[in-house]
């Protein structure tokens, strides 16, 4: 395992991401945090954001989730998906464990908000989430999570305790100099609407749902 001070092993593009390009202090519902924003570009328009508990101690077992956004169901409380509940229940836990969310701008799993709402076309025709991106000629889950372990390491965080149910999310740390000390799940009991998604999400895609 690596230690902590190694340099990570990312494409270049993913350093140069998770630059720190600006922070303030944003009182919300759920307390106060601080937002960084991190880009490679310092114009960027969707920077990636760390919204960190303003007593974060690095040298804890601090918990992060990493989420990817999701406007449908994180802005307008879709219920196509369990990602507006997710986030919500993460920002509350990352209030009361001093911890980070870390909001990655991978929209639709990586293909885009444009691509996403195709999807969900087919999926009203039948497909599942996982045929749907394949029928449209794109990856099923596009993500890298390079960009997160250099927030992290930006932040000067060696160990966490990651809010996910995904297990490549998870394994998505093996190479890199942070260690993943716990996973603690984020369960959103399906709707009606949600339930073929995270059905798919726990045959098809293997995350621990159960
Ligand atoms: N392509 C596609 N993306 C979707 C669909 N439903 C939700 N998403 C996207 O899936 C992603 C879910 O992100 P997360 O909640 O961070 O991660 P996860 O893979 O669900 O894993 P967890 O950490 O367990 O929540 C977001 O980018 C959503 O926009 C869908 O039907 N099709």
């Amino acid at each position: 395992m690596p230690e902590h001070g190694d340099p990570i092993l990312l494409p270049p593009s993913e350093i140069s991401d998770a630059t720190r390009r600006a922070e303030a202090l944003i009182p919300t519902p759920y307390g106060t945090f601080r937002m960084v924003a991190y880009a490679g570009d310092a114009e960027d328009y969707t920077p990636h954001l760390a919204l960190v508990h303003p007593e974060m101690d690095p040298n804890s077992e601090v918990i992060v989730r990493l989420h990817s956004e999701c406007i449908t169901g994180d802005l307008f409380g879709s219920m196509r998906c369990d990602c507006g509940e997710q986030l919500d229940r993460s920002l509350r836990m990352v209030q009361a464990g001093k911890g980070v969310v870390i909001y990655l701008r991978q929209e639709g799993r990586g293909i885009g908000i444009i691509n996403k709402l195709k999807a969900y076309q087919l999926q009203d025709q039948g497909f599942d989430t996982i045929e749907a991106n394949i029928h449209l000629g794109l990856e099923v889950d596009g993500r890298h999570y390079g960009v997160a372990q250099g927030i992290l390491r930006d932040l000067g965080i060696r160990k966490i305790q990651l809010l996910t149910n995904n297990p490549l999310k998870v394994d998505s740390f093996d190479e890199g100099p942070i260690e993943v000390v716990r996973r603690l799940p984020i369960i959103v009991p399906p709707v009606q609407e949600s339930e073929a998604y995270l059905k798919t999400k726990l045959v098809g895609m293997g995350h621990w749902l159960k």
